[in-house]
């Protein structure tokens, strides 16, 4: 079974560190494996992990598909911005490779497609395409995508000003496009994953909401005095 179809109904976990705060303790490999490994004993069918160290790090604990990708430089594209950084994914031990698939323009100055041929030709990775809108999820699939992910939808200058998940450019694509389409990008509850699973979604992946306590704490007493936090 290849391993986007592991992941098929399931709840995807992404432990990454909060990428605005150089600071946060949580910002190591060893602590990044190990909260990996505790979502997995809760029941995620896979994970999603930043950076080489990080990837390499889960894989030794770890046996679910991991989704790697590496952010690197100052944006706007920033996912696994070149082939280059897929391809350390990779080697790194992902399984599926994270990649930036907007139709910004890239650090390198190469396309979306030339990332996804030379993951396919070089490593036995699979590529899932970061979208923020519905285009970018069709033009992701003519690109040779091998899934698409609703992640960065809220991100971009055009889809700035959402608060919750993007439930409806999820069953757009569901609708639309012939690869499994991924649910990411401010899932929180269980009533989200839900939604999202009942909406068509392949699987679901929660970040922030399980994996970083700074997150979650600023959430918390920024609710409980608003702007402190
Ligand atoms: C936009 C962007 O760069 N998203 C990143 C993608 O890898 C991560 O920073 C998020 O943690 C991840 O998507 C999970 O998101 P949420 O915490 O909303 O469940």
């Amino acid at each position: 079974m290849s391993p986007i179809d592991q992941l098929r109904g399931g709840v995807v976990i992404s432990c990454q560190p909060l990428p605005d705060e150089p600071d946060d303790p949580m910002r190591d490999p060893y602590v990044q494996a190990r909260v990996a490994a505790s979502a997995v004993l809760g029941g995620a069918a896979g994970l999603r992990i930043n950076g080489a160290d990080d990837i390499r790090a889960v894989g030794e604990l770890c046996d679910v598909p991991v989704i790697g990708l590496i952010k690197h430089g100052p944006g706007p594209v920033a996912i696994t911005p070149t082939a280059e950084h897929a391809v350390a994914a990779a080697a790194a031990g992902a399984a599926i490779v994270a990649v930036d698939a907007t139709a910004r323009p890239r650090p390198d100055g190469q396309e979306f497609a030339d990332t996804v041929r030379t993951v396919h030709e070089t490593t036995s990775a699979l590529v899932l395409a970061d979208v923020s809108t519905f285009d970018e999820g069709v033009a992701a699939v003519d690109a040779g995508a091998d899934a698409v992910a609703t992640t960065l939808a809220g991100y971009t200058a055009d889809t700035t000003g959402r608060d919750g998940p993007d439930l409806d450019l999820l069953a757009a694509l569901v609708a639309r496009v012939p690869v499994p389409v991924i649910a990411e990008g401010r899932y929180r509850t269980s009533d989200d994953v839900t939604r999202a699973l009942d909406a068509g979604a392949h699987a679901v992946v929660v970040g922030n909401a399980i994996t970083s306590p700074l997150w979650l704490t600023r959430r918390l007493i920024g609710g409980v005095t608003p702007g402190l936090a």
